[in-house]
């Protein structure tokens, strides 16, 4: 059985609210999965349960095929969305205590370490205590106490959060160099550019629900609206009275616009070259940030 991290039906409320109501995904091993929803939508409630730091009322959380287990857990990284590093210890001392209580020798843990240290430009803030690092540098640490112990399943609750584009990249790329090596990782994000640059696989939540998970590109296929865009030489207004075309944007030379079901893109193309030269024509994709209006709507 592959280390496959599997929630089936899994469902929690707090009081009478349900927060959770039948989730179910999956989070493959070497993918990286980008975990979306709205604020409260439950995503941080559903990682908690992963980690077992909260109970699930009802469904199952699986590694394998097989139930979680402590010591399974011990095999899973966690970034909380309570971050929880000691300010007053160093920054190597407490990743390498952490790592250690998963389980590994002293030896392996420190040159995990070291190494993480390094890829995520903290070498040279080692020695220093988590307070004196920068809010970014400390959101580095936090990533770096998740991956102590070389974990085989990594879930991250908002680790990009804080970060700017340049260390937005240098955890992507130590994120990515896990899942080449078998890392399944879940991590969520408010971030929908960053998700969609690099995620191989989503789950979007709403309101508690899983409103569309898969491979992004299944979804941005499933998702794709028959729309359009073109650039022609003259002016592109003569697509007003196109049978089956519906113009969302027109400016001069350039148009977006949508098909009707039944009307063919072609015929549409044939039509623009009869008039002279067409110099763009292509499908528009949907950004995820479409998609996600879409589902949780
Ligand atoms: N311990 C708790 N007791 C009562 N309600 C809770 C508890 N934890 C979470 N909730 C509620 O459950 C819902 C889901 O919260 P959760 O933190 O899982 O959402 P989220 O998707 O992570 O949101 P955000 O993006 O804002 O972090 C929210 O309405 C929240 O108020």
């Amino acid at each position: 059985m592959t280390s496959l991290l599997r929630l089936e039906a899994v469902s929690r409320a707090f009081g009478d609210r349900r927060v959770l109501k039948e989730v179910t995904f999956d989070v493959a091993p070497g993918r990286l999965t980008g975990f979306v929803g709205a604020n409260g939508a439950g995503k941080t409630t559903t990682m908690r349960i992963v980690l077992g730091a909260l109970a699930a009322d009802s469904g199952t959380v699986s590694w394998g095929g097989a139930p979680l287990t402590r010591d399974v857990r011990r095999r899973f990284g966690y970034l909380p969305e309570e971050r929880g590093l000691y300010p007053k210890m160093s920054v190597r001392e407490q990743l390498v205590y952490l790592g250690r209580l998963h389980g590994r020798d002293a030896d392996a843990v420190t040159r995990t370490v070291d190494a993480l240290l390094d890829r995520l430009g903290l070498a040279e803030r080692a020695g220093d205590k988590l307070e004196k690092l920068s809010l970014g540098n400390q959101q580095r640490a936090q990533i770096a106490a998740a991956l102590a112990h070389e974990p085989e399943l990594l879930v991250l609750d908002e680790p990009f959060s804080g970060l700017d584009p340049l260390a937005v990249d240098t955890v992507l790329a130590v994120l990515r160099e896990h899942t080449e090596r078998g890392v399944a990782v879940l991590f969520s994000s408010h971030q929908l550019d960053v998700v969609e640059r690099l995620c191989d696989d989503l789950v979007i939540i709403g309101d508690g629900t899983i409103r569309a998970a898969g491979s992004r590109e299944h979804l941005r296929q499933a998702y794709a609206l028959p729309r359009y865009e073109i650039r022609v030489d003259g002016d592109a207004g003569w697509l007003r009275d196109q049978p089956g075309v519906t113009v969302v944007d027109l400016d001069g030379a350039y148009a977006v616009f949508d098909l009707a079901d039944d009307a063919d893109d072609q015929s549409v193309l044939r039509a623009a070259l009869d008039r002279g030269p067409v110099r763009a024509f292509r499908p528009v994709t949907p950004s995820l940030a479409e998609i996600f209006r879409e589902v949780v709507r």
